[in-house]
C-alpha cells in the first residue's frame, strides 16, 4: 500500500472520539493503549488532525527517562533492549520501545519490534513500537521525537528508542534522547564505522556487548584511549571550558552479555547515574530548550512550505510559472517575488 493510501485508510478509520483531539488525549492519559496504537500511526503517517493532539499532550511530557540505544548492526541491540525490557519490569518502571528503522522502508523495524513483543503479550507495563520511514526519511527523526512525546505523556517511566543501525539518520532519531548509548561488539572494527558516521561523539554510556567473546578487554581499552583523546580534544579546545569544565559528563564503559543479561544491571547503574547527572547540572533544561527550539522551527518551517503552496496555487501552479518563464514573460525570480509579495504584503498590514 501507498504512503497516502495508509494516510487514507487511517483518517477514514479514525472514530468520533478520535477526532476530538481531547478525547483522544483523554483515552491516552486514561492508559488506553489502543488509541496509543493509533496516534503513533497518525504521527508515522502524518495524518491530518494529529497537532492538536501532540500540542494538548506535550503538555503532560517530560517525566520519562529518554534512553537511545544505537550501535553497528549486529552489535546485539535487539538483546540488549529485550534484557533492559525485563530489568525494568522487574524494578517495577513501565517501559516504551520505540524500534526505528532509518534504513529501509518497511520490513527491519517490524521485525525488530516483533521480537521484544513476542513474550509481552498481556503485559500494559510494556509498551513496543516499530516506526520506519515509509519513503520519507527526512521526517523520520521528528516522528520518532513526537512518538517519544506521545508515550512520554502516556506515563511510561523508560523511553527506550533503539535504531536498527548506525548513521547519520539513526543519530538524528537519538537526539530525541536524553541519554544516549552506544553499543559495540569486540574487536569487530565498529569503532571506526562509527566514529566516521559520529556515532561515538553522542555516546553518554558504552556498551561493550558480547563481552564473553574473545577481544572484548581490547575493545574496551580502545574506547578508553578514544575516550581520553575525545577528553583532551575538548578541554584543549575550550567546549568543555567555563562553569561546565567541573561538570563535565565522562561516558562510562560497561561491558554486557545481553544473551544472558550479565551487566545489564550494571548498565542500567550507568544510565541512572547520566540522568542524575543531567539534572544536577542543568543539561537536561539546556537539551529540553534546545529541542523545543528544534520543534518551533520545524513546525514553523512545515507551516510556511504549506502556505507557500497555498499562495503558488493560489497563483496558478508551479507548471503555470514555469510556463511563463519559459515563454520570456517572467524569470524564476521574478516569478518567486510575485509568489512571495502577497504574503509580504499582509505582515506589512499588520
Ligand atoms: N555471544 C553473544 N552473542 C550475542 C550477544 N548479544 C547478542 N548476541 C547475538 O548477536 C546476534 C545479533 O543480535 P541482535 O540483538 O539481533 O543485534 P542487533 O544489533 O539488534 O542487530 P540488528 O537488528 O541487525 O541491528 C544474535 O544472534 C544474538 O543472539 C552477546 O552478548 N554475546
Amino acid at each position: 500500500m501507498s504512503d497516502r493510501g495508509m494516510a487514507d485508510e487511517e483518517a477514514e478509520g479514525m472514530t468520533d472520539e478520535e477526532a476530538d483531539p481531547s478525547a483522544v488525549v483523554d483515552a491516552l492519559l486514561a492508559g488506553d493503549e489502543r488509541t496509543l496504537a493509533r496516534v503513533i500511526s497518525r504521527i508515522e503517517n502524518r495524518a491530518e488532525g494529529v497537532r492538536p493532539v501532540l500540542a494538548r499532550l506535550s503538555r503532560h511530557a517530560g517525566e520519562a527517562a529518554v534512553i537511545g540505544i544505537t550501535g553497528a548492526p549486529g552489535a546485539g541491540k535487539s538483546t540488549l533492549v529485550d534484557g533492559l525490557v525485563d530489568a525494568y519490569r522487574d524494578r517495577d518502571l513501565t517501559v516504551g520501545v520505540l524500534a526505528i528503522d532509518p534504513s529501509s522502508p518497511y520490513s527491519g523495524g517490524a521485525v525488530l519490534g516483533d521480537r521484544i513483543r513476542m513474550h509481552r503479550d498481556g503485559d500494559a507495563g510494556v509498551f513496543v513500537r516499530s516506526m520506519s520511514a515509509r519513503g520519507r526519511l527526512g521526517g523520520l527523526s521528528r516522528a520518532a521525537a513526537e512518538a517519544v512525546t506521545v508515550l512520554d505523556a502516556a506515563g511510561f517511566d523508560v523511553v527506550l528508542i533503539e535504531t536498527v543501525g548506525a548513521g547519520q539518520n539513526e543519530v538524528d532519531v537519538v537526539r530525541a534522547a536524553d541519554t544516549v548509548a552506544v553499543l559495540v561488539q569486540p574487536e569487530s572494527g565498529d569503532d571506526v564505522q562509527l566514529l566516521k558516521a559520529g556515532v561515538l561523539e553522542i555516546a553518554d554510556v558504552f556498551v561493550v556487548n558480547k563481552a564473553d567473546l574473545e577481544g572484548a578487554g581490547r575493545t574496551v581499552a580502545r574506547l578508553e584511549e578514544m575516550r581520553r583523546v575525545r577528553k583532551r580534544a575538548g578541554s584543549s579546545s575550550g567546549i568543555d571550558s567555563g562553569d561546565r569544565h567541573d561538570d563535565a559528563w565522562t561516558p562510562p564503559i560497561v561491558e554486557t552479555v545481553a544473551t544472558t543479561g550479565t551487566g545489564v544491571a550494571d548498565l542500567i547503574d550507568a544510565l541512572d547515574s547520566h540522568r542524575e547527572h543531567l539534572l544536577a547540572t542543568d543539561d537536561l533544561a539546556t537539551t529540553t530548550r534546545s529541542r523545543h527550539a528544534a520543534t518551533i522551527r520545524a513546525l514553523l518551517r512545515a507551516d510556511l512550505e504549506a502556505l507557500l503552496e497555498t499562495t503558488l496555487e493560489r497563483q496558478g501552479g508551479i507548471d503555470d510559472l514555469v510556463r511563463r518563464v519559459e515563454a520570456g514573460e517572467t524569470d524564476p525570480y521574478a516569478a518567486v517575488e510575485s509568489v512571495v509579495a502577497p504574503i509580504e504584503d499582509c505582515l506589512d498590514d499588520r
